[in-house]
């Protein structure tokens, strides 16, 4: 399974935002996507789920459907009328998944990502993280093959981002599926991504995989020497 970009150009406009652009994302990984704000990074999404389409080059699935690619947005709004519980069923809901199997997984997903409190609550009562948790669990309902994810910790304190990204590296490794992560942050970057890239100069560069031991990596000294040439890296660009 794996989406191939190839020889990919993209402008608006005049802005060229990507220029014989080559890349191949694989599954069963986590990739992290870094660069500057308006360099590229959720028109690449929108070229990755078919959104937008490529003025020449090709973005070619295999052994994937676009259905199963799913994107995560910033501010994804949940209905104000639904409940968290409800607000998670209704992806299965849509896609007429029994009622048996919809309650079994909307329970998983509330004790997953700590939503089980809130369950009975509308989009109203909760706060901007406690939002973007149920944003993530949303997407993740469908099981989709390759998860798109904007920013997913953004607004959430430290101790919460921590929580919800060692959510999505243990939800990657039981689902064996591929999420594809815009952040500006970057030991989350680090933390989270199996792949880092950089979006420079109108192409996806892969920088070093990070090496370091990636069990208790948040107090890892290379872990932190890692984040340091990572940053001096994004900062060249
Ligand atoms: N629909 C559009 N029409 C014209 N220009 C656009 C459109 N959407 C985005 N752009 C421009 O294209 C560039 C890339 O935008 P994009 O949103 O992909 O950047 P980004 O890297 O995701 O930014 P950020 O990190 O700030 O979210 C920006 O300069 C933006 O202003």
């Amino acid at each position: 399974m794996s989406i191939i970009i190839k020889n990919l150009n993209f402008i608006y406009e005049k802005n060229q935002i990507f220029q014989n652009t080559d890349f191949q994302f694989d599954d069963n990984k986590i990739y992290t996507l870094l660069g500057p704000s308006g360099i590229g990074k959720s028109t690449l999404f929108d070229l990755l789920t078919g959104f937008k389409k490529p003025q020449s080059g090709t973005v070619d699935y295999q052994n994937v459907q676009r259905s199963e690619i799913l994107t995560v947005f910033q501010n994804n709004q949940i209905f104000p009328w639904l409940t968290v519980s409800e607000a998670l069923a209704l992806p299965l809901k849509i896609n007429k998944v029994s009622k048996g199997q919809t309650g079994s997984r909307v329970k998983r997903l509330l004790k997953q990502f700590g939503l089980e409190a809130l369950a009975h609550k509308r989009p109203h009562a909760l706060s901007g993280g406690q939002l973007q948790r149920v944003a993530i669990a949303q997407g993740l309902t469908l099981d989709p093959k390759f998860l798109l994810l904007d920013e997913p910790t953004s607004s959430l304190d430290q101790e919460a981002k921590e929580e919800i990204q060692d959510r999505l590296i243990e939800e990657q490794h039981t689902r064996k599926s591929t999420m594809i992560i815009i952040t500006h942050d970057i030991e989350e970057a680090a933390y989270l991504g199996q792949e880092i890239i950089l979006v420079t100069n109108q192409r996806l560069q892969k920088i070093a995989n990070p090496t370091f031991n990636k069990n208790n990596r948040r107090q890892a000294l290379e872990f932190y020497e890692f984040c340091i040439q990572l940053r001096k890296q994004v900062r060249q660009l």
